[in-house]
């Protein structure tokens, strides 16, 4: 079976690719980075470094990578039988069009076997979302065929996989944390379901979309952002910063009662995946920034996110929310001289002031009590 990955940045080569290649796939990754892409197709192999209870170094092997630029790529998606992606949520509507080509070519070479298409990104329906994309770069005839062939497969992606720090500047060393979580809808496949050990098969995904983005990208994002206003660099030190802690913990329970009231979870099993999640926070042998968790607030602050949408859920329940609240105010001050989403933010706020400026970027209503009391925490916090 052949696999193309799309992007062999942190979660390609330290979880996606890895799972593919170790499933004895003939993966291939595509990405725009040539440092890589030359070190991939010098060596064909690369270590991943597992850290947290027990370490071990494992070696990636007979992987080959390609531009994702240029005619390459193009006859590789008319070939393979997998396609994968770990870009980032705004670089799919990049890929999409070289997606469409290459889909273009498989109907031109009359390949009919079946292909599956799997984004993994921090992403609702990541894939249903490129899908879109990719139906809007095609003809109707070609996408008739394509919805003939090829399954769009969402799913939940879960592994904290933060920038290596090698020793020996290896571009493709990775260091990953013990624990990971594929999980993909098996509604959506087309021709036979894979069998890729560490890929989980649900016909429950949202569940556990909600569940992952509810609780791990919450608890993350609320711990970066206050952690960044105590004064901590990483997530650790911030999480083991007791004021931090109470507030994040404070904010997973208070999306968990979404999720219970939702999907029936048994609260017992939640409280004890939310102390999992603290504990991987912890992890000491992971730097992992709180500039890194925060990055692009905007998108994070957005009605779909870890923040708002959870916050959603608690007002359609009619449960409380303070501390996610608090989260909402610790990331609307965010701030990165590196980070575009940051500039753009602070700008936003210093043109329209806080309660236009949570309007805009994050879809509430202006008048609802839910911005009143971001807004008083905001200021509270300035
Ligand atoms: N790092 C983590 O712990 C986790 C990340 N994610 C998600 O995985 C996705 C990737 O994140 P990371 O691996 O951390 O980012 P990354 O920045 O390490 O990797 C992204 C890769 O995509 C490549 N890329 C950019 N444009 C491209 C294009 N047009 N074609 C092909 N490749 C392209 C980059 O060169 C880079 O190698 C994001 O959606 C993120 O939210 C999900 C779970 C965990
Ligand atoms: O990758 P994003 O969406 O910017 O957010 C950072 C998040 O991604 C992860 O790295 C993986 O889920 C988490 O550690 C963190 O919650």
């Amino acid at each position: 079976m052949k696999a193309l990955h799309f992007g062999a940045g942190n979660i390609g080569r330290g979880f996606i690719g890895k799972l593919l290649a170790d499933a004895g796939l003939q993966l291939t990754f595509a990405d725009v980075n040539q440092v890589v892409l030359d070190a991939l197709n010098a060596r064909h192999s690369y270590q991943v470094h597992v850290v947290g209870e027990q370490q071990q170094i494992d070696t990636v092997s007979n992987v080959n990578a390609v531009s994702s630029i240029g005619d390459d790529v193009v006859a590789l998606i008319a070939q393979v039988d997998l396609i994968t992606t770990a870009v980032g949520p705004v670089v799919l509507e990049r890929i999409a069009p070289t997606l469409a080509k290459g889909l273009e070519l498989r109907r031109a070479n009359a390949n009919d076997a079946p292909l599956n298409i799997i984004a993994c990104e921090n992403m609702v329906r990541g894939t249903s979302q490129l899908k879109e994309h990719v139906k809007k770069a095609l003809s109707a005839e070609a996408w008739a065929w394509v919805e003939q062939h090829v399954g769009f497969v969402d799913s939940a992606v879960d592994r904290i996989v933060p920038p290596s720090e090698s020793a020996t500047n290896d571009p493709l060393e990775v260091t990953v944390e013990t624990f990971s979580e594929w999980i993909v809808d098996k509604t959506q496949f087309k021709g036979e379901l894979p069998n890729i050990p560490g890929m989980e098969l649900t016909d429950n995904l949202m569940a556990f979309v909600e569940r992952k983005l509810f609780t791990l990208n919450t608890g993350h994002a609320i711990t970066a952002y206050l952690g960044q206003l105590a004064g901590h660099q990483t997530i650790r030190d911030a999480i083991l910063d007791e004021k931090v802690r109470a507030v994040v913990k404070g904010a997973m329970e208070e999306s968990g009662a979404v999720l219970i009231k939702r999907y029936g979870f048994e609260a017992d099993k939640h409280a004890a995946y939310i102390k999992k999640i603290l504990g991987r926070f912890e992890n000491p042998y992971l730097k992992d920034d709180v500039e890194r968790v925060g990055r692009q607030p905007l998108r994070k602050l957005s009605a779909g996110d870890r923040l708002v949408k959870p916050l959603l859920g608690t007002i359609e329940y009619g449960l409380p929310h303070v501390n996610l609240i608090k989260g909402i105010a610790a990331a609307m001050h965010y701030h990165s001289e590196q980070d575009p989403q940051a500039q753009e933010l602070k700008q936003l706020l210093a043109d329209k002031g806080p309660q236009a400026a949570l309007v805009e970027v994050s879809g509430l209503d202006a008048n609802s009590e839910a911005v009143t009391e971001a807004v008083k925490a905001y200021n509270a916090i300035a």
